[in-house]
């Protein structure tokens, strides 16, 4: 863990401490830690600006590598009762992971499951369709990984289900990921489970990278997994070239993404030809070897609008919900109650697909919200401050515009900040030396639009900006989700202008989470009370 760095409010009138943390456990001098925030009220913001001195956040924090989920793997009663999972497991072993698997998992560094592993992993190894709902950086993509390699390739578990017999010819798993960054990031953990000597069953299918060569690998490595972007692989089976129909396994990660307009056409082309779907063509026969002869599809989101429930309808087989530690059916789920799960905000149908039906469960439980106000022209230097005050070290800063990127960059590098640019523009090239440098510390702020706030995994991260306001509660979630993740502290602080403070307030409404106003101030967080 990045050492806790717990912020405290000090009450003006009273001179009391109280933590912000809900655990209600820790104190600064178990912490060893001095990190402190003042709260002003509003007018006394005035005072502060005249010099009456403000509390120090730390300058330096320390780091520790996370070694795995640690919270209690909580085992809840199942709504509608049809799994009995093992929710708390304390082993992957125990999920039905095939030793090898689990072994290599070890090496890794992969001891414990998180929450929703250990939900989905031996629900997906039922052969069951499902969507994966959990908040960001929960560690979904193991979620599906983990039993499809339990399954597919070197790893997987011999069984005598008419699978292991003769050649294979086609793709065993097809994984779809809105973005090419997504895509390689998955790519990358697949075959870091695979071992160095296995990396060829993989193939990348993303966008902007050479067609030709991709299309040479399938032919030459015969993979048992492709990962790719909508665009390339509808554009490489069209052509014929992508031998999906045996394929058991269709991953679709950030599914509510995937349902957006723009996607429609190469979506259709991937449902309609990658494996055969359950019910389809002989599926209504009930024996064991028919249901696992048909695909698999696996959707996955933090946030799961009603538009993902009825396309799971529509396209899985009887598909369950699983949402951390829940599972429940899809029919169980209606469009007003956000699916039955208690403490949630309720939502409604539209005909939208991104919906505004995020909720706290969309979001990491360790993330401290800000929002501050300045003028437009201001808004780089407030990132500036924010950055000294916060002393973050790996900070994502969202703009709305690829434009204005540029400008923010050479401003923060004048005043002697490290960043850099990262958008859809630049080549695949220079995004992954970006990426790189930004993952070794080489760059302090990465200033970037929407291509980075899905599912794009920089666990280091532990600032996200907001310079221009995310478009509904959706984008803000994914966007925060790139920092605090598996169980990390990170903050996210919004920059807006005074006429947009009333989205900032609709935002924490849509998403039930405290936005607290603040003011960076000679090196200081400042929280205003409101
Ligand atoms: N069981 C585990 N033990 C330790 N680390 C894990 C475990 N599972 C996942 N991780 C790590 O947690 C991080 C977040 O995982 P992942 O990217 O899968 O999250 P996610 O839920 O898909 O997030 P998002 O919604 O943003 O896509 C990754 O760095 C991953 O390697």
């Amino acid at each position: 863990f990045r050492k806790v760095t717990q912020f405290t409010r000090i009450a003006p009138s009273q001179g009391n401490v109280r933590f912000l943390s809900s655990s209600g456990s820790l104190t600064l001098a178990s912490l060893g830690l001095k990190s402190e925030v003042k709260t002003v009220s509003a007018n006394e913001k005035n005072k502060l600006q005249q010099g009456i001195s403000t509390i120090e956040v730390p300058k330096s924090r320390e780091k520790k590598r996370v070694s795995g989920n640690k919270q209690g793997l909580v085992k809840e009663k199942n709504p509608v009762d049809i799994m009995t999972a093992p929710f708390a497991a304390k082993s992957f072993s125990e999920l039905g992971i095939p030793p090898l698997l689990v072994e290599r998992l070890e090496k890794e560094g992969f001891t414990i499951p998180t929450d929703v592993q250990a939900a989905a992993v031996p629900t997906v190894l039922k052969n069951h369709d499902v969507v994966i709902q959990s908040y960001t950086g929960s560690g979904k993509t193991l979620a599906y990984l983990l039993p499809i390699l339990s399954r597919v390739g070197p790893l997987k578990e011999e069984l005598s289900d008419g699978y292991e017999t003769g050649k294979k010819i086609d793709i065993e798993a097809v994984i779809v990921a809105p973005s090419r960054e997504l895509g390689m990031q998955i790519v990358r953990e697949v075959e870091k489970l695979l071992g160095p000597a296995n990396k060829k069953l993989v193939q990348q299918l993303v966008g902007g990278a050479n067609r030709s060569r991709q299309e040479d690998a399938l032919r030459k490595n015969k993979p048992a997994i492709v990962v790719g972007t909508p665009g390339r692989i509808a554009e490489i089976s069209a052509a014929g070239k992508l031998p999906t129909h045996g394929c058991r396994f269709l991953v679709l990660d950030e599914i509510d993404q995937l349902l957006a307009f723009t996607f429609r056409e190469d979506m259709k082309r991937i449902l309609d030809h990658v494996g055969r779907r359950p019910g389809a063509r002989g599926g209504e026969s009930n024996s064991p070897l028919v249901k696992r002869a048909a695909r698999q599809t696996i959707m996955v989101s933090a946030t799961v609008p009603f538009s993902v429930i009825r396309a799971a309808r529509s396209w899985g087989c009887d598909p369950l919900l699983i949402q951390a530690n829940k599972v429940v059916p899809i029919e169980s789920v209606t469009p007003a109650g956000s699916v039955n799960i208690p403490g949630t905000p309720s939502t409604t149908d539209s005909s939208s697909n991104v919906q505004p039906m995020p909720d706290v469960q969309s979001l990491p439980p360790n993330l401290q919200h800000y929002y501050t106000i300045t003028r437009i022209q201001h808004k780089v230097d407030m990132l500036r401050r924010c950055v000294h005050a916060l002393d973050a070290k790996c900070v994502i800063a969202f703009m709305n515009h690829t434009k204005q990127l540029k400008d923010a960059v050479f401003k923060l590098e004048a005043r002697g900040m490290n960043a850099a640019e990262l958008h859809g523009d630049l080549s695949k090239l220079v995004r992954s030396t970006i990426l790189k440098k930004f993952r070794n510390g080489e760059i302090r702020v990465l200033l970037t639009n929407e291509l980075s706030a899905r599912g794009l995994d920089l666990p280091e991260c532990d600032l996200v900006v907001n310079l221009g306001l995310p478009t509904d509660s959706v984008h803000y979630a994914h966007r925060a989700g790139r920092t605090g993740r598996l169980g990390r502290k990170g903050t996210v602080v919004t920059i807006c202008e005074e006429s947009e403070v009333f989205v900032v307030k609709k935002l924490q409404k849509q998403l039930s989470l405290s936005i607290q106003a603040c003011e960076f101030s000679e090196g200081n967080l400042v929280i205003i009370e409101d």
